[in-house]
């Protein structure tokens, strides 16, 4: 039944186009906040628009993002736009919602969370080792992004998949990079949209990974693989009732597929940033080589570094949660409304999308002085902050499960990249667009200069 609630003020646009391509270009100028801004002067903190095929509200702030994280699927489904659920798969992760979600999330978790992670900082650690002699020394000029996505992609192949480097990995780089285009995309599938190439690679990368995924069984199913050895043959090992695995091979793809695209855009993100960051601010640089040197030097030559020794790098952390307050490489994102809900005085109707977005409470000075100032002393205190203002990695039952992962790869790359290196940006126009992730200027070109051996 109806509530006598009238829906959101604003206005929808064209039919199926609406709003995307407005929101899109202001992505892509780095004007997105203030496209956003603009609709809240107009409309108000509520307000409808038309986004990626679909009618949608955007409402934003702390309450905002607590009704968001903390309703459960019989209120906010959490079905993505048409472009993600296709590119993606429909048994994704993000697709998924109660006791489907809890399960396939809670296979996810049994190789993410940081009593197995821990296992493997020395291998991350060998991965960073190797993209460096390999990538950044005898350099004198690198571009950061696309060298922090490789190094990102490698990690997520060797730990999840256990795939070493090597053709097969080109083959999936490629794949994965046209498959990322579509992502954000108009779901209008004619032969030369982004989307339909997007598709076309979503479903090449899905045919690879069904080939490994046989191999995988094969060799576990064999006793010559261990369980805990990637995360694919994790969750080949998982059982449910008769002893038959717990997800379907359909749901192994699929979120094996969301992984790659979760886990390394991101954290490429994150690094490169905090990069721009310590170039510019050489009292932060500086602060943070100290804390990263003091760890190298209670250690052995060549010993690995440790699960203990991340806990040690308390600034460097701080800088990197500072890094994605300002820089946020989730945008945002949606939701869907199950049935009819009543929100700030409106109705949002069953079927519309509801959309966040993490900038405007991370910009917001009650909570963060000077918010526009970079400060690690923002994160001094974290045990202070109010709940559902820095939603960097969302919040909820759908928090970032990647976390600690993320933070490991940051954590190991800075360590390195700090004792033996310094580096310039070579840019003189140091800005960034988003596409949807944030993308600096001609991918961020930097001078380095070495300063010892790796
Ligand atoms: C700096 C790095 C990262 C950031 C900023 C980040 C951010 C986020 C955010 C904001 C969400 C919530 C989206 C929502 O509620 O709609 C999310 C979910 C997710 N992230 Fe991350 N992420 C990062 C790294 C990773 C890594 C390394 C992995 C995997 C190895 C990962 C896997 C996932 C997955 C699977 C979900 C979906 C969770 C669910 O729906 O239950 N992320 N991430």
């Amino acid at each position: 039944r109806r509530t006598s609630k009238r829906v959101p003020p604003g206005s929808l646009g064209l039919p199926i186009i609406g709003q995307s391509l407005g929101l899109l270009r202001a992505m892509r100028a780095n004007t997105a906040e203030k496209w956003l801004e603009e609709k809240v002067q107009k409309y108000g903190p509520i307000s409808k628009l038309s986004l990626f095929g679909k009618p949608t509200v955007f409402i934003y702030g702390q309450a905002a993002n607590k009704f968001l994280f903390t309703s459960d699927g019989t209120v906010l489904s959490n079905a993505q736009t048409q472009s993600i659920k296709m590119i993606l798969g429909d048994r994704c992760l993000l697709e998924l919602n109660g006791e489907d979600h809890k399960r396939v999330r809670a296979a996810l978790v049994s190789f993410l969370k940081p009593e197995s992670l821990k296992l493997y900082v020395g291998k991350m650690e060998e991965e960073v080792r190797i993209h460096l002699q390999k990538h950044w020394k005898d350099n004198q000029i690198v571009k950061v992004l696309p060298l922090m996505k490789t190094l990102t992609f490698d990690i997520v192949c060797s730990l999840l998949f256990g795939l070493e480097c090597g053709t097969r990995r080109d083959q999936m780089v490629h794949c994965f990079e046209r498959m990322m285009e579509g992502m954000w995309s108009i779901p209008i599938n004619l032969p030369f949209t982004r989307f339909n190439r997007s598709l076309k690679a979503s479903t090449d990368l899905r045919k690879m990974l069904q080939q490994i995924l046989c191999e995988k069984r094969y060799a576990f199913e064999h006793n010559s693989a261990s369980s805990h050895q990637d995360l694919i043959t994790c969750l080949l090992s998982i059982r449910g009732e008769n002893n038959k695995e717990l997800l379907s091979e359909k749901e192994m793809i699929h979120n094996i597929t969301l992984i790659m695209a979760a886990g390394h855009d991101t954290s490429s993100i994150l690094i490169t940033f905090m990069i721009r960051v310590l170039a510019n601010h050489p009292n932060i640089y500086a602060s943070v080589l100290k804390e990263q040197e003091e760890i190298a030097q209670s250690k052995l030559p060549g010993e690995s570094l440790t699960w203990e020794d991340l806990g040690k790098m308390k600034y460097t952390w701080r800088v990197a949660m500072e890094t994605l307050r300002m820089v946020p490489p989730v945008f945002g994102g949606f939701r869907q409304a199950v049935k009819d809900i009543e929100y700030g005085g409106y109705l949002i109707p069953k079927g519309w999308q509801i959309f966040w977005v993490t900038a405007k409470t991370h910009m917001d000075s009650s909570i963060f002085q000077e918010p526009e100032k970079f400060d690690p002393a923002h994160f001094e205190n974290q045990a202070t902050l109010p709940p559902y203002n820095y939603i960097a990695f969302g919040g909820g039952a759908r928090v970032c499960p990647g976390y600690e992962f993320a933070k490991i790869e940051t954590l190991v790359t800075i360590h390195y990249l700090v004792r033996h290196f310094t580096w310039k940006l070579c840019c003189i126009e140091d800005t960034f667009s988003r596409d949807p992730m944030p993308t600096p200027n001609q991918g961020l070109p930097i001078q380095i200069i070495p300063k010892k051996p790796l």
